[in-house]
């Protein structure tokens, strides 16, 4: 630029649960002093304010007729990531098992995507320094211009041990079985499902420490900032 500023850097980060993608966006986000948008927290947020209000998350057509409805904000900041539903802070509830049993529905229902997509566009046209934004479609369909995209992913095995150790006491067969349940439900859906862009770097994380894999996405976007 003529006037010396670096230019906003977008980095898009996707992949199946589990695989990293909040931890190392945050990380990756506040070591580079960037922006930080958790796609999913918001497709949790609009699936937690559906079941507040009693609309049936297994029709699509009542999902729809009231998608407009919810007011949903993302505070970008890596350090202190908040998100609120008409002014209701649902940081906590939004990761309940409810939600995460029914997001993957609601969050297939095309003009709930629509919806987000939208905003997700606008909060990544309004990062100042840059943003790494994180999710399932977001370097095929959000985002798709974005200065790197990076596909996250890890054996099913190291995903449900890694969830296992976060929800204490949980079955570890149980957990690799809803972990593939959602992951094939988001790859499936006819609206940007799941997938890698055939411009995305792939990072393999099963035998990566998450220090490493933070390195590793960190190295990638400064040469892409240096052009290399
Ligand atoms: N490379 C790694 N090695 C070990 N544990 C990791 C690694 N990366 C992430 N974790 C741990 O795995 C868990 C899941 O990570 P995280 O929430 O970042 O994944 P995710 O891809 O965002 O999942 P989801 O899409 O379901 O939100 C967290 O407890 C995190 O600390
Ligand atoms: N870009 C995105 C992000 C998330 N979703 C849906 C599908 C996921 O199962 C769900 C929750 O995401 P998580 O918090 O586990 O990352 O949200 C999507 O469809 N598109």
């Amino acid at each position: 630029m003529e006037n010396g500023a670096a230019q906003p850097v977008i980095v898009a980060i996707d992949g199946p649960s589990g695989t990293g993608k909040s931890s190392t966006s945050k990380a990756v986000a506040a070591q580079l002093g960037l922006s930080y948008l958790d796609t999913g927290a918001q497709y949790r947020a609009i699936t937690w304010w559906m079941v507040h209000h009693g609309i049936d998350t297994d029709d699509p057509t009542a999902i729809a007729a009231v998608a407009a409805k919810p007011e949903i904000v993302s505070g970008t900041d890596p350090e202190n990531p908040t998100i609120t539903v008409d002014g209701v802070d649902v940081a906590g509830p939004i990761r309940g098992q409810d939600v995460t049993a029914k997001v993957s529905a609601v969050s297939a229902v095309p003009e709930v995507r629509t919806r987000i997509t939208e905003l997700q566009r606008s909060i990544a046209a309004s990062a100042v320094t840059g943003i790494v934004v994180e999710g399932r479609d977001i370097g095929t369909t959000v985002l798709p211009d974005a200065d790197l995209k990076i596909f996250l992913t890890a054996s099913p095995e190291a995903r449900a041990a890694r969830r296992s150790g976060e929800l204490k006491g949980a079955d570890l067969n149980t957990t690799r079985e809803a972990l593939a349940k959602r992951d094939a439900a988001d790859s499936s859906r006819k609206t940007s499902p799941l997938a890698k862009a055939g411009d995305a770097v792939e990072v393999d994380t099963t035998d990566l420490t998450l220090p490493q894999v933070i390195e590793c996405v960190v190295t990638l976007v400064e040469e892409k900032r240096a052009g290399k």
